[in-house]
C-alpha cells in the first residue's frame, strides 16, 4: 500500500515538534526512520499510522484521504508497533497476539482465519514457546517480540514499528529485521524508527533522516549516512568497513572527542 504524507506538521503547545514533512512509502519498500533524540519521528509514525492527528498536513493511504476512513479500516490496513514499555494486562502472551485480530472480527470468539494467522505471527517471531506465559512476566525483549507478533498478526499491507529492535539481543535484532526485510520483499509497506544506524545501513531501502521535526536527508542509506549528515545530525563519526557480506558502518566517536579512553591510553602508549 502506497502512503503519502503532504506537508506534515503537528504543534506541542507552540512548537512545531514535526514540521511540514513530505513522505512518500511505497509497497515492497522498507524505510528506516532515523534522528536524534526527540527529532519527531515517533510523533510522525504515529500519524502515519492513524493513530495520532496531525495538526496541519494530509495522509493518503493508496490515495484515500485518512479521514475518509473509519478506524477499524484503517487499522486493518496499517499495523502499528509502538515503542517497548510495560504491559500490565493480565493477557497470556497467545491472547495479546489475539488482539492483533481485532480490527478483522465482527462478533464473538475468533476463527479459525483468525487462529491461524495468530499462530503464523508468533512462529515467525518466535514466541511460540511462550504463549501460555501472563504477559507481565516476559523480559523486554521477550515483550517486544510478542508486540510484534499482534502487529504481524493484523496481516496488514503496511507495519509501522516504533524501535524494534532496540530491547534485542544481537541475534533477535538480526532475527526481527530479516522478518521485516521478508514482509517488504512480499509486497508490504515497512517503516522502521531504528537507532541503530548499522541495521539500518543494512535492511533499509532508503532513510529518512529527521532532526528537529524536520527531514534533514532522505534517499538511499549510503547517501544519508553521509559523513556531512552524521555531523550535523547526531554529531558522530561513522567508520565504514567492507566485509565478506557487504559494506557496514559503525558509529564510531563522538566528533571533538575522536578516541574512547580505552584508545587514547593505547595511542600513547
Ligand atoms: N504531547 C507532547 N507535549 C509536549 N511535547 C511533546 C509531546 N509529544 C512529543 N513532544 C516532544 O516532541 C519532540 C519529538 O518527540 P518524539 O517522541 O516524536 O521524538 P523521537 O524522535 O521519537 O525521539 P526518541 O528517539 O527519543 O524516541 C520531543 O522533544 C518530545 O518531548
Amino acid at each position: 500500500m502506497k502512503i503519502e504524507a503532504n506537508a506534515i506538521t503537528q504543534f506541542a503547545g507552540p512548537r512545531a515538534i514535526v514540521d511540514g514533512v513530505d513522505l512518500t512509502m511505497e509497497p515492497g519498500m522498507m524505510t528506516g526512520l532515523i534522528g536524534p533524540n526527540g527529532a519527531g519521528k515517533t510523533t510522525l509514525l504515529r500519524i502515519l499510522a492513524g493513530i495520532q492527528q496531525q495538526s496541519r498536513g494530509s495522509v493518503h493511504y493508496d490515495g484515500c484521504a485518512s479521514r475518509e476512513l473509519s478506524l477499524r479500516c484503517l487499522a486493518r490496513k496499517v499495523a502499528f508497533l509502538a515503542q517497548a514499555g510495560e504491559v500490565n494486562w493480565a493477557l497470556t502472551v497467545e491472547r495479546l497476539v489475539e488482539l492483533g485480530r481485532l480490527p478483522h472480527r465482527t462478533l464473538g470468539v475468533p476463527g479459525q482465519v483468525d487462529a491461524a494467522a495468530v499462530h503464523r505471527a508468533m512462529q515467525a517471531t518466535e514466541v511460540l514457546e511462550l504463549r501460555q506465559r501472563m504477559v507481565s512476566t516476559l523480559s523486554g525483549g521477550e515483550r517486544m517480540r510478542v508486540l510484534l507478533a499482534r502487529a504481524l498478526a493484523v496481516e496488514a499491507r503496511a507495519l509501522l514499528a516504533d524501535e524494534p529492535v532496540t530491547a534485542l539481543d544481537p541475534y533477535h535484532q538480526i532475527h526481527v529485521m530479516e522478518l521485516l526485510r521478508q514482509q517488504a520483499d512480499s509486497g508490504m509497506t515497512i517503516a522502521v524508527v531504528l537507532h541503530d544506524l548499522t541495521l539500518a545501513h543494512r535492511y533499509c531501502d532508503r532513510l529518512v533522516l529527521m532532526d528537529a521535526g524536520v527531514v534533514l536527508a532522505e534517499g538511499p542509506p549510503s547517501e544519508v549516512l553521509s559523513d556531512a549528515n552524521m555531523a550535523s545530525a547526531y554529531g558522530v563519526h561513522l567508520q565504514r568497513g567492507q566485509g565478506p557480506g557487504g559494506e557496514f558502518v559503525l558509529p564510531w566517536s563522538c566528533i571533538d572527542q575522536p578516541t574512547t579512553s580505552k584508545e587514547a591510553e593505547r595511542k600513547s602508549a
